[in-house]
């Protein structure tokens, strides 16, 4: 079992501030800050260019990925870290493309995240006109599984409402036509367990910076199945994921198995700052996460419910149905989002109404849930949000 008031512990959380949106961007983890200095003091500041050689660098994007790869299902030797996620999603869909040469349809959900289907749209405006991206409403994904569709690209946890895609009857329904799966973990990976193996997944793709810990700009992973690796064709060929970079060959040519997505030169001290979250993840056990996640969601509605009648729950009931967010609809809800922060409960807003807290039990306990609601209630049911100054919407929200 695994003890979250001793993980709790090893985060610094500012005082008198509740987290609720480690959903968006994790917190930092107390060892982070000496892992990080002790990379670049000792590592980068000694060794210099002979660190690639003596202190590893070159191996860390695998031997993390397998650490991540535990918490998400993944074969070892099948996750490979590197890049944004925006990245990652380019570089599996185009290899999914490719494997199914006589189709033209990426399907997805209009819940994904936008960037998923920018990427998309870029990728196949590259590829020609005949391609299409087909965007369908999250529960009629099933129906629209055809043998036209070429790959499904599906992000697992709905960003905005916590809604949670059966990844295994939707990968099997997909291969039943001669559809390749991409699943996105960004609201997954740390989230809930994730069986990619189990779900017989053909890609999969995820970020770090939310529940994994990593920091701002931390690096993406992605995933291949054991049956692709060896013959997915890299997209984004570049010289990390050859197969002899430094032979300085002119011409490109895969490297084995996960190796081949690597693209260039690996970002080693967010690498550093990953490796001392993975530190904590490495003791928790996937199914006491869950359970603990579903409990806290639980208490948050139950909590709101019974005191804020003005807020509406957007996230499904069902536990075993959401990720480990949740998400009220309020018409006025970014300035009332405002007023929790200066209050110290941190959540966010996503357009056009949706409150959004995320439940992260590494360092959120019942005691922050039941602060949370305490504070929610007071702003709600005293309009202390109808404040000009929260009315001004930051660039980044
Ligand atoms: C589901 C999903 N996909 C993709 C992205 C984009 O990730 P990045 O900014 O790392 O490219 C995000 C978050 O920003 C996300 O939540
Ligand atoms: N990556 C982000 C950023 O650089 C700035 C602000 C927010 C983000 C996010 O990750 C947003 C996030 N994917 C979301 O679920 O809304």
């Amino acid at each position: 079992m695994t003890d979250f008031a001793a993980t709790k512990a090893m985060f610094d959380l500012p005082e008198g501030m509740i987290y609720l949106d480690g959903n968006s961007l994790g917190p930092l983890p107390k060892a982070t800050k000496d892992r990080v200095s002790a990379m670049i003091e000792d590592e980068w500041g000694k060794m210099l260019i002979t660190g690639w050689n003596k202190a590893g660098w070159m191996q860390q994007p695998g031997a993390i990925g397998d650490r991540i790869g535990r918490l998400i299902g993944a074969e070892p030797g099948h996750v490979m870290m590197g890049d944004t996620l925006s990245i990652k999603v380019y570089q599996a869909v185009a290899s999914a493309l490719e494997m199914t040469p006589d189709r033209r349809v990426v399907l997805s959900d209009n819940g994904n995240f936008p960037s998923d289907l920018y990427i998309v749209q870029g990728l196949l405006k590259s590829l020609g006109e005949d391609y299409e991206l087909r965007v369908v409403n999250p529960e009629d994904v099933a129906d629209n599984i055809t043998d036209e569709i070429a790959v499904l690209m599906l992000t697992e946890v709905d960003y905005r409402t916590g809604r949670k895609h059966d990844m295994k009857a939707l990968t099997e329904l997909a291969q039943a036509q001669g559809v390749v799966t991409v699943w996105d973990l960004a609201h997954s990976a740390g989230a809930l367990p994730v069986d990619l193996a189990g779900c017989n997944a053909d890609f999969a793709v995820g970020c770090t910076y939310k529940y994994l810990n990593s920091g701002p700009g931390g690096p993406a992973f992605i995933y291949v199945a054991p049956r692709h690796v060896d013959s997915a064709r890299p997209a984004l060929s570049g010289w990390l994921g050859h197969e002899a970079p430094f032979a300085f060959d002119l011409d490109y040519r895969p490297g084995n198995g996960i190796e081949r997505m690597r693209v260039g030169t690996p970002p080693m001290i967010q690498l550093a700052a990953l490796g001392a979250s993975m530190d904590i993840w490495d003791q928790v056990d996937m199914q006491a996460l869950r359970a603990r996640s579903i409990a806290l969601c639980d208490r948050f509605i139950s909590g709101v419910e019974a005191s804020c009648p003005a807020l509406t729950l957007a996230s499904p009931r069902d536990g075993t149905a959401r990720g480990s967010q949740v998400s009220f609809a309020f018409e006025h809800g970014y300035a009332a989002m405002q007023a929790l922060i200066a209050r110290g409960v941190i959540g966010d807003f996503r357009a056009p109404t949706t409150m959004r807290f995320g439940f992260t039990p590494l360092y959120i306990d019942e005691g922050d849930v039941d602060g949370a609601v305490a504070i929610i209630a007071d702003v709600m049911n005293n309009q202390l949000w109808d404040k000009p100054e929260y009315k001004i919407r930051a660039a980044v929200t």
